[in-house]
């Protein structure tokens, strides 16, 4: 079974309420609550050895995540959070006194925010701690930064840095080492700890037009499904892409393509605008010191996403980050 494939059987072609702006298929879903704003809502589940083990993350760190995966679906749709609910599947090995831990993780993001707790779910299981965030969030009527709005000749661009988070899970599973400290810290605390990029999805909401998408899978499969939604190609440059110093430190070539391309849970947003939008994002983010990369184009003559490489040959960057299923 393809995660992918199994999410596109559950579309539906028409809703019976006129509301729903967007449904399944883009980073969250939209329906209309008034004439001046639209209501936003998505769902992301962690679930213990698979998104996060107890071993090397505190309760803290594995609640704070589990609102900030949420938050960064919202900041991809150009909306603010609002609200969150909270479902957890409880196994015995877990205290109550962890659990609190968990959700004052959660709580210290969503003072950051603002955002409520509203409810949400208490369950047992087998096995396994699993934490279902829901986030309801509010965007502008008139903005929609999805993932089909891509046209030939756009700018693609990302925020901050990409491939962090994946090198700090080999780090924190020992499968790589480094012996700089503080660049160490950094990259573990891009994985446990990552920013949602709300202020940068607010400044791309303004923009005329923009696709986005937060990238939880890894950037190459994140810009697939730009180009598969708006059925255009990407092109991308190696050369572009922002690495951090301490990410440049540890990685040989091929294993920094593995995490900068394919690793995923960097939680920063990748789109698409036109030129003269871009040169307009470029300077506003400038001036508020925020980081946004040009890494490509958008084009019409292919329907795939490549890569440009250093020593300028051409590659197919295939969807294939991270995908349940298919470990
Ligand atoms: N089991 C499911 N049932 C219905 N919709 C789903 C299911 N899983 C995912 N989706 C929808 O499919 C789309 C893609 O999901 P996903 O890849 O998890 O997005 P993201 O990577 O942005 O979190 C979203 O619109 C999501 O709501
Ligand atoms: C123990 C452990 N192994 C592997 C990973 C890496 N990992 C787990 S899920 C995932 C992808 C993102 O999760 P997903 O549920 O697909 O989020 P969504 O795309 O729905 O936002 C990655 C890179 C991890 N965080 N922890
Ligand atoms: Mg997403
Ligand atoms: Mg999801
Ligand atoms: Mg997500």
């Amino acid at each position: 079974m393809d995660e992918f494939d199994f999410i596109n059987k559950l579309k539906s072609s028409c809703h019976f309420h006129q509301d729903v702006k967007v449904g399944i298929g883009d980073d969250a879903a939209v329906y209309k609550t008034s004439e001046h704003t639209h209501q936003v809502v998505c769902v992301d589940t962690m679930v213990e050895g698979v998104h996060f083990l107890k071993h090397v993350s505190t309760p803290e760190e594995i609640g704070y995540k589990a609102l900030a995966v949420n938050i960064s679906d919202i900041a991809a749709m150009g909306a603010i959070p609002l609200y969150y609910l909270v479902s957890i599947a409880i196994p015995s090995s877990w205290k109550e006194q962890e659990l609190l831990n968990l959700y004052q993780g959660m709580k210290e993001l969503a003072n950051e925010y603002e955002m409520d707790l509203l409810g949400g779910d208490t369950v047992s299981t087998a096995d396994k701690l699993v934490v279902t965030v829901t986030v309801i969030g509010e965007v502008n009527a008139n903005v929609q930064t999805l993932r089909s709005n891509a046209r030939d000749g756009d700018i693609v661009f990302v925020t901050g840095n990409v491939g962090d988070s994946s090198a700090g899970l080999a780090l924190l599973l020992e499968h790589v080492t480094l012996n700089n400290k503080s660049h160490k810290e950094y990259l573990i605390q891009r994985h446990k700890r990552p920013t949602p990029r709300v202020k940068e999805g607010q400044f791309i909401a303004k923009l005329e037009r923009a696709s986005l998408n937060d990238i939880s899978d890894g950037l190459a499969s994140e810009l697939n499904e730009i180009s598969e939604a708006s059925q255009l190609g990407i092109t991308i440059n190696e050369a572009d892409l922002p690495i951090s110093e301490a990410l440049l430190e540890l990685g040989t070539s091929h294993e920094l393509n593995k995490w900068v391309l394919f690793g995923g849970e960097d939680f920063e947003l990748v789109g698409t605008t036109s030129q003269e939008s871009w040169e307009k994002l470029r300077n506003e983010c400038e001036d508020q010191s925020i980081s946004v990369t040009k890494i490509g184009t958008v084009t019409s003559d292919h329907s795939s996403v490549r890569m440009v490489t250093k020593d300028h040959n051409t590659i197919t960057l295939e969807k294939s980050g991270y995908n349940h299923f298919k470990r």
